[in-house]
């Protein structure tokens, strides 16, 4: 996608218009302000395609209504999505402040004590909490001289936080899901919930039924180029591995030939399903080669497709990960069994860290005692409190192997820092077993690896409750590495042909923390999207920006940043974000 096309970032540069002196002699020192914030941002956030983020500053200082308007008028022709009011000085509230009700906001007012710019955040915050329009607060820790024009830590670790989050809910506002077939064996998160998608996230809904993908392998609609280059590439890097369904049941070789060239164009039709593809209009396929706009898909999968056609682990995996038979890109996010609950859940995710994600049953939890009643291994380090399984075939992404590296370390990472020896290692981690026939009747491929411990990880989901809507969990913890052996026993148990990763949660004194057996027990579905590094806070951020409240997170009360207004909710900030959430509703209702 052009970086043209993606929401800006908006920056209200908010002075006292009284002329005569006063706003002269302060016009330069808050225009600097927007300028520094807009390079902050510039520097420090990217677009999913890899390019810097874009800014927008208002033409002038805003110092009245006609300004402000002015500014509106501006942000709208430039597709801004997040907007910023920054001020070291007083100012009039309700004459200056962002009226939009759908842009997430904040005002930074500068700790400079020569104006009163903190006069002005607290002065306008309120008249944000009466007008029902949230924003965020941004304040520095410690006074510094209005000449001083950095930005300190606190204030800069606030300004991307807050850019963070709200570029994700601009980035999501208009696209689409795709569903590919409907419900999934029951999981309710695959029948999709229209109304949730349209108020909380501000979109669209797209269904095509798998049909679709099957009327394109039939009548060829893909690139036959791009088929043969994709197989090529498959057969080089994608090894077997051995078939483990018995005898009677394992597909005969010129099968497994035909089932592989299957999955690829399968592969290529759900992108182009997401995406569109030119080339398809040059072979005079013109409606599909638009594509649905979407954002995530999910693939239904089992059981009807998968009962008589290869399954669609190795499009879902493939597709989720940041390489491919074109090189290394930004990952698509496919949602296995159309959990369209877990497939937003990766895309939130995703959006706050432009890293590919794994899509995981929480299958088990092993208690310390349980291993060693099955392994003759005790648990020790991070283990030692138990542990939870987290496996599913299909979505997880190859990028979470954790075969990447960065200065020696484990680590998922941009597309645009990956290099090809991070590709070679994940392909080489993975093996491709025929596909478990008791479960996938008609054949096909998983992708199995194991995930590399040590590495900083936060599992979320997102689940609908009659009553309430929308709520999201989020628990922050770490993979781990088990005893070869230990690890062979416990996995062997389950369904060794697909992806494991080994993960504990942080404790905290909370209940649902409390140890790892109540995350287990806590969680509020099968599914879980596990991204790479600690961004619970972001995701709680964004999460207050979509009123979504968060059930269940084990992040630092002093990370956790909301609107102003929430403060307002009661002191207990975990039960003031569901009333705070309940009463302003949905961002786009
Ligand atoms: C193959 C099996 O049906 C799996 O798809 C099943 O265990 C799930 O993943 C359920 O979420
Ligand atoms: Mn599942």
């Amino acid at each position: 996608m052009n970086s043209k096309e993606y929401p800006k970032i908006g920056i209200r540069p908010i002075i006292d218009g009284r002329l005569g002196g006063v706003r002269e002699s302060l016009e330069e020192i808050t225009m600097n302000m927007a300028k520094n914030v807009a390079d902050l941002f510039s520097s420090e956030l990217r677009y999913p395609n890899g390019d810097p983020v874009n800014c927008v500053i208002a033409d002038s200082c805003i110092g009245g209504v006609k300004e402000a308007t002015n500014c509106a008028k501006k942000f709208k022709k430039e597709n801004v999505g997040v907007s910023l009011s920054v001020t070291p000085c007083w100012a009039y509230g309700t004459e200056t402040m962002d009226f939009d009700p759908h842009l997430p906001k904040a005002i930074w007012g500068l700790n400079s004590t020569q104006r009163p710019g903190a006069v002005y955040l607290a002065a306008t915050l309120a008249a944000h909490n009466q007008k029902g329009l949230p924003a965020f607060s941004i304040y520095g820790k410690d006074v510094q001289d209005m000449e001083d024009q950095s930005i300190s830590e606190d204030v800069k670790e606030k300004l991307l936080q807050f850019a963070r989050s709200g570029m994700a809910v601009a980035l999501m506002k208009g696209k689409s899901y795709l569903a590919i077939g409907s419900v999934s064996m029951g999981i309710v998160g695959s029948a999709i919930d229209p109304d949730f998608f349209q108020e909380y996230l501000g979109m669209r809904n797209e269904y095509v039924d798998s049909t679709e993908v099957f009327r394109r392998i039939e009548k060829d609609i893909y690139d036959p180029e791009e088929f043969q280059k994709a197989l090529e590439w498959t057969k080089k890097h994608c090894k077997e591995g051995e078939d483990y369904n018995e005898e009677g049941k394992q597909r005969s070789r010129e099968e497994k030939d035909e089932d592989w060239e299957f999955v690829v164009k399968m592969t290529l039709i759900i992108r182009d399903l997401m995406d569109g593809n030119p080339k398809l209009k040059e072979m005079g396929h013109g409606e599909e080669a638009f594509g649905h706009d979407a954002l995530v898909s999910g693939f239904q999968g089992q059981r009807q497709w998968t009962d008589f056609l290869p399954n669609g682990d190795f499009s879902e995996a493939i597709l989720n990960s940041s390489f491919d038979w074109n090189g290394i890109r930004a990952p698509y996010m496919v949602a296995t069994e159309n959990d369209s609950l877990n497939g937003i859940s990766m895309l939130f995710n995703y959006l706050l860290t432009n890293t590919a994600q794994i899509f995981a049953d929480v299958r088990t939890y092993w208690s310390a005692d349980a291993v060693k009643e099955v392994t003759g291994w005790k648990p020790e380090g991070d283990a030692k409190n138990g542990f939870i399984h987290l496996i599913n075939s299909g979505s997880a992404t190859l990028d979470g192997s954790g075969k990447m590296t960065k200065k020696g370390e484990s680590v998922l990472k941009p597309f645009w820092e990956i290099e090809e020896q991070d590709v070679k290692a994940c392909l080489k981690a993975t093996t491709w077993y025929p596909a478990n026939r008791g479960y996938f009747r008609g054949g096909g491929f998983s992708s199995k690896f194991l995930t590399e411990g040590g590495m900083a990880v936060t599992m979320c989901r997102i689940n609908l409750v009659k009553g309430i809507g929308p709520v999201l969990q989020i628990a922050e913890g770490w993979t781990i590495d088990l005893p070869e052996e230990v690890n062979s026993s416990l996995d062997d148990r389950t369904d060794k042909t697909w992806p494991t990763t080994w993960f504990v949660p942080r404790l905290t004194e909370a209940e649902a923390f409390r140890d790892v057996y109540s995350v287990m027990y806590n969680w509020g579905s099968n599914h879980g999207a596990i991204s790479y590094g600690h961004i619970g806070k972001d995701l709680i951020t964004m999460a207050s920006m979509l009123r979504i409240p968060v059930n269940m997170h084990n992040v630092e009360a002093e990370k956790v940043f909301r609107p102003s207004a929430w403060n307002a909710f009661g002191m207990d900030n975990e039960g003031s974000d569901f009333r705070a959430c309940a009463a302003y509703g949905p961002l786009y209702q």
